[in-house]
């Protein structure tokens, strides 16, 4: 058996296209321009292969995109103060805030600064505690692209046994979020997780968020199971380059798995694409316009 590959280009850049006829919708019926203000503070290679692309893809999606890079020896003071000023720009209806942060600086105090509204990664407690409650809410983009990948593959997750495999703020804790309010079984795994291979073979559906190359063997996934990557790693490749792989042994799983997510290619297509539907969302309900309808 070989696994099917799921697309996260093709999906992104479908999504992307729904983003877009909304956008220039709402420019017209209403004047305004959904704008991204992305913050990159010192440099993170993980970081930047995202600010690339999301510059390019925010503006061919018709939205504004505003970028600050600070150095990383930025004080926190001044930190806090380019986001206030970015709460208050009318222009400005979603901020990023590139994680992680260098040393010394306070990643709690800065994402509590961002103003709620404009959270689209939907790391403020406000949000995340909404989402936890079953409110609506801005959610994170990564877990939000794991869904729609799942979703392509599966018209409903419910009762399905689920396995997140680790629990930060920005992927794993949303992600067993959005799950369970698709009605799935849901298991929590981290570094002091046991026997993580037999807690996979349960699972119908695996999400790994670990960050640690390959981890994840081909024969811990159950056979037919949906395995959705989301890790990024990069590792030295041919000719002094570098080369993307995820957290799960690609080549080994497609021979288990049903469907699996590629890295490059899978979950980070995605998470640009629902940043941009995210400030959409927040534009949207800054201006008291009715819903987007993606
Ligand atoms: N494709 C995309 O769009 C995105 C990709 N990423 C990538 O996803 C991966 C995870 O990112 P992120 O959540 O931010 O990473 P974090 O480092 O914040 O979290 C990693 C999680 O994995 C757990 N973990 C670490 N080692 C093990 C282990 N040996 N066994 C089981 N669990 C383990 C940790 O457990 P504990 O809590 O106990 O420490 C922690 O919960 C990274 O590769 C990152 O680059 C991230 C964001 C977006
Ligand atoms: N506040 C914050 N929010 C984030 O969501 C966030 C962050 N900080 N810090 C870094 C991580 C990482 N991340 C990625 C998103 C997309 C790709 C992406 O587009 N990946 C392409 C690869 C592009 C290439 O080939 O280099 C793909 O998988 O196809 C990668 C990584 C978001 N993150
Ligand atoms: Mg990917």
């Amino acid at each position: 058996m070989t696994a099917s590959i799921i697309d996260g280009k093709i999906i992104a850049a479908e999504l992307r296209g729904r983003v877009a006829a909304e956008v220039a919708r709402v420019k017209s019926e209403h004047g305004v321009t959904p704008g991204l203000a992305v913050v990159l503070v010192g440099s993170d290679p993980a970081s930047e292969v995202y600010v690339r692309s999301k510059h390019k893809q925010t503006q061919e999606a018709g939205m504004a995109s505003f970028e600050h890079k600070l150095p990383a020896d930025v004080a926190q003071a001044d930190l806090i103060a380019l986001v206030q000023k970015l709460n208050t720009d009318p222009t400005v209806h979603g901020i990023l805030v590139q994680l992680p942060l260098p040393k010394g600086l306070d990643t709690d105090a800065v994402v509590n600064a961002i103003d709620p509204a404009k959270d689209v990664d939907g790391l403020h407690p406000t949000n995340a505690g909404r989402l936890a409650s079953g409110m609506p809410a801005l959610s994170p983009c990564t877990p939000l692209g794991c869904i729609i990948l799942t979703k392509s593959v599966h018209k409903s997750l419910e009762g399905m046994n689920a396995i997140v495999i680790g629990r930060s703020n920005l992927v794993g804790r949303p992600l067993v979020q959005l799950l369970l309010n698709e009605n799935a079984t849901v298991t929590i795994a981290h570094s002091k997780s046991r026997d993580l291979a037999k807690l996979c073979a349960q699972a119908d559906l695996v999400y790994a968020a670990v960050g640690r190359p390959e981890m994840v063997r081909g024969d811990w996934i159950k056979p037919g199971a949906t395995v959705i990557d989301v890790g990024i790693n990069r590792l030295p490749g041919a000719e002094g380059k570098t080369r993307l792989v995820g957290d799960v042994a690609y080549q080994e799983a497609l021979k288990t798995a049903g469907a699996i997510t590629p890295v490059p290619g899978g979950v980070g297509q995605m998470t640009v694409a629902c940043l941009l539907v995210n400030t959409l969302r927040a534009a949207c309900a800054i201006h008291k316009l009715a819903a987007p309808a993606v």
